[in-house]
């Protein structure tokens, strides 16, 4: 991207885990959703369903859900789609550029891609909408620019990620497995100065552009689903909306 970037000391450059838009066309085509995704009922979202965090201008920048919203067993085919494509073709470490995850690309899982593009359309982009609809604009067509499985394992390979910046305008993680499998863990931002850790198919969204990370853990593994959110038609949203929240 070019001209738009941050004219403070903040050392963006470095916290920034993702090239912006650009970055995005190829892999953002996956995720278009087709008829058999379509014809889903959309879930009507309310502010029962989630709890908020972080407060800035008319809304909140971090959501958390109150139940799940992929079931244990949704979950668990997830997990075992992941680590059987993993077998063939091994745990990715280097799609990332900084901030490298040990991950599987949502694409390389046909199960997983359709499950996923179906609770997109029913469930994840009503929520999305309702969580945030403060700071988009009326009518805004979500769309996941890229997804990925991430496996954190304390007894080697990855087992936190360092503060980063996401380059979407969204980012939400669903957790694939129990929190009692693993001691630590959850997802940690700075200016809560604390980690939230969610159970086995819920949701932590949050606002793309706020410093967090992968909060470490210290025994077991966790799993989690990853997607980068960005605007339709609003190219350069992820830009305006990071310089609103580049210092939280
Ligand atoms: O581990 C987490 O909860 C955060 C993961 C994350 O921020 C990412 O993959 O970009
Ligand atoms: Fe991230």
């Amino acid at each position: 991207f070019t001209g738009v970037g941050p004219s403070t000391s903040f050392d963006w450059a470095l916290k920034v885990s993702e090239l912006h838009i650009p970055g995005y066309r190829e892999t953002k085509q996956h995720f278009i959703l087709d008829t058999d995704t379509t014809s889903n009922e959309e879930v009507m979202m309310t502010h029962a369903d989630y709890s908020s965090l972080l407060p800035f201008q008319n809304g909140h920048l971090i959501h958390k859900t109150n139940g799940y919203l992929f079931t244990p067993e949704e979950c668990s085919s997830i997990v075992q789609e992941a680590e059987d494509v993993a077998a063939r073709m091994g745990w990715t470490t280097t799609r990332h550029g900084n901030y490298p995850t040990t991950d599987i690309p949502i694409v390389e899982l046909p199960n997983t891609l359709h499950l996923l593009k179906s609770t997109l359309q029913s469930r994840l982009y009503p929520l999305l909408r309702h969580q945030f609809s403060p700071y988009l604009p009326d009518g805004t067509k979500l769309r996941v620019a890229d997804g990925f499985i991430v496996k954190y394992d304390a007894a080697g390979g990855q087992s936190e990620l360092k503060p980063h910046r996401d380059g979407s305008v969204l980012s939400f993680n669903v957790a694939l497995n129990d929190s009692t499998d693993y001691e630590g863990g959850g997802t940690w931002f700075h200016s809560l100065n604390d980690s939230i850790r969610i159970e086995k198919g819920e949701v932590v969204s949050h606002a793309s552009g706020i410093l967090h990370g992968g909060h470490g853990i210290s025994s077991g593994r966790r799993y989690i689903m990853v997607c980068f959110v960005i605007l339709e038609g609003y190219d350069t949203w992820s830009m305006r909306f990071y310089n609103n929240v580049r210092d939280l």
